[in-house]
């Protein structure tokens, strides 16, 4: 039996987006509270007994959110290119992160953004 710990960070952004070409009411600017889920699955601890520091996937998620924060995500690529969905978003999330905190023991697994109360989507990899 191979055992693992999975961190989960929570962070959050304000900010507008269009849906271009959507055929409904989120083709109008809009805007929403994006919550942003990012989990962490480590297979081992380091010297502190922690699988990663939440303090270090908080500050890397909110320097990362902050650039999204009080913007219209339309303007900031890649979301001047690609619609800036939840999927998106979430995708952009994860592979940023990836390249700042994936060590030898532990790795982003998953990043979940929440659109509204109601709705997300969970991006990860195999
Ligand atoms: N799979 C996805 N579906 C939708 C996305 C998305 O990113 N991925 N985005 C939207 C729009 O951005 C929209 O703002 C969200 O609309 P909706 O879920 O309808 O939110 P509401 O709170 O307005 O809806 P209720 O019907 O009141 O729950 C749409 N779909
Ligand atoms: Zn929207």
């Amino acid at each position: 039996m191979s055992a693992f710990y999975t961190l989960k960070i929570l962070a959050d952004f304000a900010s507008a987006h269009t849906l271009r070409d959507y055929p409904g009411d989120c083709r109008r600017m809009h805007g929403h509270n994006w919550k942003v889920e990012v989990e962490v699955v480590a297979s081992a601890l380091n010297q502190h007994g922690m699988g990663m520091d939440f303090k270090t996937i908080k500050t890397a998620t909110r320097e990362l959110a902050k650039t999204l924060d009080h913007r219209y995500l339309n303007d900031i690529p890649p979301f001047d290119e690609i619609n800036p969905t939840a999927e998106n978003i979430a995708r952009y999330f994860f592979q940023q992160l990836s390249q700042t905190l994936n060590d030898d023991i532990a790795r982003v697994s998953g990043v979940t953004l929440w659109e509204t109360d109601r709705a997300c989507v969970k991006y990860s990899e195999d």
